[in-house]
């Protein structure tokens, strides 16, 4: 097949490759994630850092027991040597009583500087469950403009910084501190390979994990480069060569430079990661760190329990843009305004049917629809799920056909409009969006419905109203029906019969020149108990028009009727 495609001005000549990995027996690609990986939350640190202005004491506080009360058990609360706003923020929420929970661990990030060392352990006075995250920068580019130094040079900052976290530990903290340490070689995923596990090596040396020692391990993509194969190639490699792996956590820590944040842990935790470091809805610095939201719903939409609470994301999502000052995308994956709304036909018809089905198997079942396994089409999960409305699933535009607007009908007004009727009144709905252009809400869809097959109290219409209908049955079955109606502004009597109240009215109807055939009849009631409203639809050849009309009553007759009399005004309208 010929690519027509040319070559374009870009200079992507300035550009390498990134490195692959020689793991030819790689096994990640047969893996699945089938329970939740260790969280860290690093909205607090990596997520504030990114912002043009960093939370307020207040909001990182806000921020704190949102995560708190989602579940997180890691949170990385801060840089605090990075001034006394991150500093004075840690020692607040050690020092209120019952503010971190007994089973969170806070964690606060340093540079390997003994100064910013000793202030960093100083924050952490008191607390229960406190982790020291240091860091240095490992890669090439880095040794060479950052450092200046030699590979000797940037493993002996790392080992130096361990050695010292350790000293000030001992020194500062008090036998109430379960103190943790974590390590991450800054941009592990541009470090050669070797390099980067000689350093997690030397720093383990040093802090000697073992049991009831774990050291925290983290790989950060600190600028997302590779491909998530690639990433996953890196970790796996780490996993089996790493030494006491089994003291260790195996951490990662991605951004989404290239909008691969979510696949690359995805594929890392397959590779043999334990622990995922990221921000909600992936904030973080440039294109941000990996989001948080996104991966654990992406467990949950597979039958795996995250460990955290999402069960209100708009409430989640309210709290994340009062602190961070920012919005959600409306297509952001599970929470944005429109990742459940459904516009165009074919989708909207799919997921109308989907919802029946799920009704009806839940009926058959006698259980109710929230113990069914999820199955509507184009909806990876319930909205209900995540604290969701339908109102918003099927919204209709130009690009909608009859399941959407039938699904409003039947959403909004319990009318379960026979098909052949959502395809005539559906090209009543796309006539007026061509012609008015963007969306029609169910507001004006019921309008219009109202305006075209009901009697419209805004603006009334047609030829024939009826006002009161008496039929008698004789003993052969025939029935003879009488109508006190309106016929073009003038009252009137009008009779007929048939062998049933329909057929009684075409009858009476021929005698003010009205030619009705019936061709479709259906009914349902429209909601349960004794004062329940029917709707009857009634498909009719008027003259040599065939339309359909619609009566809602409490009275099955009289609905018909009025069904009756909705399509032969529309006949002559
Ligand atoms: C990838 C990440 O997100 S890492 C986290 C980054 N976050 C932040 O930096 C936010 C908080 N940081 C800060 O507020 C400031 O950087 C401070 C207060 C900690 C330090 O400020 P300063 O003392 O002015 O130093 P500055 O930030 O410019 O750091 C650069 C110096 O630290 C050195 N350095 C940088 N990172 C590290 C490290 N991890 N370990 C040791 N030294 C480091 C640099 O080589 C440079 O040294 P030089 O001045 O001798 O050339
Ligand atoms: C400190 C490290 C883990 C970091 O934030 C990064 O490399 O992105």
């Amino acid at each position: 097949m010929a690519n027509r495609q040319q070559p374009s001005p870009m200079p992507f000549q300035r550009y390498g490759q990134y490195e692959q990995v020689d793991i030819p027996d790689r096994t990640w690609p047969g893996k699945r994630v089938t329970v939740a990986p260790r969280w860290l939350s690093t909205d607090l640190r990596d997520g504030n850092q990114a912002l043009i202005d960093p939370m307020s004491p207040e909001r990182k506080r806000r921020m704190f027991d949102q995560l708190v009360k989602m579940g997180y058990k890691e949170i990385e609360v801060g840089f605090p040597a990075s001034g006394q706003t991150d500093f004075d923020f840690v020692r607040s929420i050690i020092e209120e009583e019952g503010a971190i929970p007994e089973d969170v661990t806070i964690s606060v990030l340093t540079q390997a500087r003994e100064d910013l060392i000793e202030r960093t352990v100083e924050s952490l006075k008191g607390a229960r469950r406190a982790t020291v995250h240091l860091y240095n920068a490992t890669a090439p580019v880095f040794r060479r403009v950052v450092f200046r130094g030699s590979k000797e040079d940037i493993k002996q900052i790392a080992v130096d910084g361990t050695r010292l976290v350790v000293e000030y530990a001992e020194k500062l903290l008090g036998p109430e501190t379960e103190f943790g340490y974590q390590y991450s070689p800054e941009i592990f995923t541009d470090t050669e390979l070797d390099f980067a596990l000689e350093v997690c090596e030397a720093v383990m040396d040093v802090y000697q994990p073992g049991p009831g020692r774990e050291i925290i391990l983290n790989l950060p993509a600190t600028v997302e480069r590779s491909t998530p194969s690639t990433h996953a190639d890196r970790f796996e490699w780490m996993h089996r060569n790493l030494s006491r792996r089994e003291h260790v956590v195996l951490s990662v820590h991605p951004h989404n430079d290239r909008g691969t944040a979510v696949a690359a842990a995805e594929l890392a935790l397959m590779a043999g990661a334990d622990r995922v470091e990221g921000c909600l809805f992936g904030q973080g610095e440039r294109t941000g760190n990996v989001d948080l939201v996104t991966l654990g719903m992406n467990l949950f939409s597979q039958g795996v329990d995250p460990q955290i609470d999402f069960s209100d994301i708009d409430e989640i999502r309210r709290t994340w843009e009062y602190c961070n000052q920012m919005e959600v995308h409306p297509r952001h994956p599970y929470v944005g305004d429109l990742v459940y709304t459904s516009f165009s036909g074919s989708h909207q018809d799919a997921i109308k049917k989907g919802f029946d089905a799920m009704e009806a198997d839940a009926a058959a079942r006698g259980v109710g629809v929230g113990e069914l396994e999820w199955a509507v089409p184009y909806l990876p999960i319930d909205p209900k799920d995540v604290g969701r409305s339908y109102e918003a699933v099927i919204r209709v535009n130009s690009q909608s056909g009859k399941g959407g607007v039938s699904y409003v009908l039947k959403n909004d007004h319990k009318l379960e409009l026979p098909r052949r009727m959502q395809i005539e009144f559906s090209k009543i709905i796309q006539a007026k969006t061509d012609a008015e252009g963007g969306e029609i809400t169910p507001r004006d869809i019921w309008a219009a419905f109202q305006d075209e097959y009901l009697p419209n109290p805004d603006n009334p219409w047609g030829r024939i109203q009826v006002r009161t209908g008496q039929s008698t049955t004789d003993t052969d079955g025939v029935d003879t029906l009488t109508v006190e109606a309106t016929v073009d502004g003038e009252d009137t009597v009008l009779t007929g019969t048939g062998n049933g109240p329909i057929s009684a009215f075409f009858d009476a109807l021929q005698s003010v020149g009205v030619d009705v055939r019936l061709l479709d009849y259906q009914e349902h009631t429209m909601s349960e108990g004794a004062s329940a409203q029917a709707a009857s639809y009634i498909e009719c050849a008027v003259g040599d028009k065939v339309l359909w009309g619609i009566g809602i009553d409490a009275n099955t007759t009289r609905a018909s009727l009025k069904a009756v009399v909705s399509a032969v005004n529309r006949a002559t309208r």
